[in-house]
């Protein structure tokens, strides 16, 4: 896993939802949810659960929210934390096990365990509301893999092989847990139940840093699970503070703007782009902010000529200096890096000496920026069309799938749409440059030699 769910660092505050409709909170999980909570100190009569046509689940402001307002404020012992697991039936297990498993297992397993226990589990009312699947890539079939975007999928795909990973190799930790259950062990700690908890764990928890327990491994423990607090969904534009109050001892989140009544509380997770939302969360912002398509080297190299004589070379110095990673389009056009790649490419032969010095921004001439605009255009056109392709593709898988796959089809053909948007804003912005492209100004190239 790469990131706990949202940390503390993460700004949050109110946004406003397109619709809220459906309020949850007379319904029986969340009405026992509350009851429970309140049992442990915490009641929120400013925040209700509610479904919402564009997000799903999440929390509805009753009342007005005030700018730097608390939006929530959790108690300790309503979070649930390695110590709680450590304190808990399954502690011993854990403080048993050599080597130390990581907070990660410790939180997994302790999950796992409470849905087997239903009713009879102390955590039984908050286990209940939490998803019973989720629409994280680790859920995705190979077909609908094959629609992610290059470098999403070869994320995904390392992701999906370090969960098997981590489930065999927790096997031995698992198997020892066996007289807590009255069924094999083996049928209760299955791949499915890991991956439930892993995302429950990668999409929910806040950050929170613990001293590092003795019984632990000593990969930094900093995941809380916070009820409630985790039906807050993610809006990029949306600024709050959040953060365990060492003082009250609550994990508490502060609005920055404040929201209005009826609309839905939104909180940040992080300056995350679409791929990351979707690889860590399962679920794509739309009009992100920090999102933009990525170039691979596959299709970089799509618009380059084998008959350049220094083509080898020039790939090697861009990656040497770590010009081959993050190339992107946005809604504001090619990124700086992408142009700056595409300069050095562009470069003939005797060129060679001002290499550097196009990494540090400059120009050479008017035919060779044309040419960087007219490959940028090409590979925007090529993005392009490759994501029309996958569109019509997922329009056509959606045709016969219902379920958890409808749901996996549509998180993908979200990410393509923005995708496609973004590149169409760019291919566009291309197009006027190059039909306005002004004559060349020599000083830009001040002070290069070649
Ligand atoms: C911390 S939970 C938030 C509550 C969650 N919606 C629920 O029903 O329990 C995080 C998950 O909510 C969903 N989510 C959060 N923000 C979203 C958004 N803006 N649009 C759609 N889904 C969102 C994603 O599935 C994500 O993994």
């Amino acid at each position: 896993m790469t990131s706990p769910g949202y940390d503390a660092r993460m700004v949050a505050e109110s946004g406003v939802a397109k619709s809220a409709n459906m309020t949850l909170s007379h319904e029986v999980p969340f009405a026992d949810l509350r009851r429970w909570l309140k049992q442990k100190g915490f009641s929120s009569k400013c925040l209700i659960p509610a479904s919402f046509t564009d997000t799903g689940r999440g929390l509805m402001a009753t009342q007005p929210i005030k700018a730097n307002e608390l939006v929530i404020s959790l108690p300790e012992r309503c979070l649930l934390t390695t110590s709680s697991v450590l304190k808990s039936y399954i502690g011993e297990y854990i403080k048993r096990w050599k080597p130390p498993v990581s907070p990660l297992i410790a939180l997994c397993s302790f999950l796992i365990a409470e849905r087997y226990h239903g009713d009879t589990a102390e955590w039984s009312p908050y286990i209940k509301v939490l998803p019973k699947s989720y629409t994280c890539p680790v859920y995705f079939s190979n077909d609908i893999m094959d629609l992610l975007p290059l470098d999403v999928r070869i994320k995904a795909a390392s992701q999906k092989e370090q969960l098997e990973e981590l489930y065999f190799s927790s096997l031995p930790f698992f198997l020892s847990l066996q007289p807590i259950f009255a069924e094999p062990v083996d049928k209760v700690f299955t791949q499915d139940a890991v991956r439930w908890a892993w995302c429950s764990v990668n999409t929910r928890t806040v950050y929170m840093e613990h001293a590092q327990s003795n019984f632990l491994s000593q990969e930094k423990d900093v995941f809380a699970l916070a009820p409630y607090l985790d039906l807050l969904n993610h809006r990029p534009d949306v600024q709050v503070h959040a953060g365990f109050n060492e003082l009250s001892r609550h994990y508490e989140i502060r609005s920055v703007h404040g929201c209005k009544k009826f609309q839905q509380a939104f909180i940040c997770y992080g300056p995350h782009d679409n791929q990351r939302l979707l690889l860590e969360y399962g679920f794509v912002a739309s009009g992100n902010q920090h999102s933009a398509v990525y170039v691979d080297l596959g299709t970089l190299k799509l618009c380059l000529s084998e008959t350049d004589s220094q083509l080898h070379q020039k790939l090697l110095f861009l990656k040497d200096n770590d010009f081959l990673r993050n190339l992107t389009f946005g809604v504001d056009g090619p990124s700086w890096r992408l142009m700056t790649a595409l300069r050095l490419l562009s470069l003939e032969p005797k060129q060679y000496s001002c290499w550097k010095h196009i990494l540090l921004g400059a120009a050479v001439s008017q035919d060779r920026e044309d040419w960087c605009l007219h490959k940028a255009l090409m590979l925007c056109q090529h993005l392009c069309d490759d994501n029309s392709t996958v569109l019509s593709k997922i329009s056509q898988l959606k045709g016969g799938a219902d379920g958890a796959r409808l749901e996996q089809l549509c998180v993908v053909e979200s990410l393509r749409r923005e995708e496609r948007a973004m590149l169409e804003r760019s291919e566009q912005i291309l197009k006027n440059t190059l039909l306005s492209s002004s004559p060349w100004q020599p000083n830009r190239i001040k002070n290069m030699e070649y």
